[in-house]
């Protein structure tokens, strides 16, 4: 399962189903030369972290093989598709084992191919304006 997790850590960096995370300072922050005063809000913007090109070599490039090696589960400052630290998504480890589910049946009983659409815009969140239209048919049983 090492490269479904891979994949899926991929896909969730590449989708940032959750374009903002947001927080209150509760007290005055200093943070490289600037103060957010105690109250104000912060949003953090999950896809500038994972879209950074000084932590992800081609970061649009969709490579499972980037996670090879190191840790898939957890959050840090360089993935939060999941959130972090106190309020973390309780609901990651059942999304990764719907995921996986999903992925497994898709390529061991279909096939599948595009067939119009596949725009991508990021504003930040991933859309697909003139949509993805994708074939999908069963697999003959004598297929791999
Ligand atoms: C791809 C699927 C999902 C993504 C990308 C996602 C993302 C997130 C993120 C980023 C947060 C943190 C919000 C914050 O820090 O302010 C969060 C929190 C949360 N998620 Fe998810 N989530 C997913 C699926 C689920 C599912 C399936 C469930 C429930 C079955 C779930 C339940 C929750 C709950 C209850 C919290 C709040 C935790 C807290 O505040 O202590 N999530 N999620």
């Amino acid at each position: 399962m090492t490269f479904t997790f891979q994949f899926i850590n991929e896909t969730v960096r590449l989708a940032n189903i959750v374009p903002g995370i947001f927080r209150k300072a509760l007290k005055d922050v200093n943070y490289k030369g600037y103060t957010i005063p105690a109250g104000w809000g912060v949003m953090v913007c999950p896809p500038a972290v994972h879209l950074n090109p000084a932590k992800y070599e081609n970061p649009l490039d969709f490579n499972p093989s980037r996670w090879e090696g190191g840790e898939t589960n957890g959050a840090s400052k360089h993935f939060m598709a999941f959130g972090g630290g106190m309020r973390f998504c309780v609901g990651t480890d059942f999304t990764k084992v719907q995921m996986a589910v999903f992925l497994h049946c898709l390529v061991t009983k279909y096939r599948w191919n595009p067939v119009k659409g596949g725009n991508i815009v990021r504003t930040p969140g991933l859309q697909f304006p003139d949509e993805f239209h994708v074939q999908l048919s069963e697999k003959r049983s004598t297929e791999t």
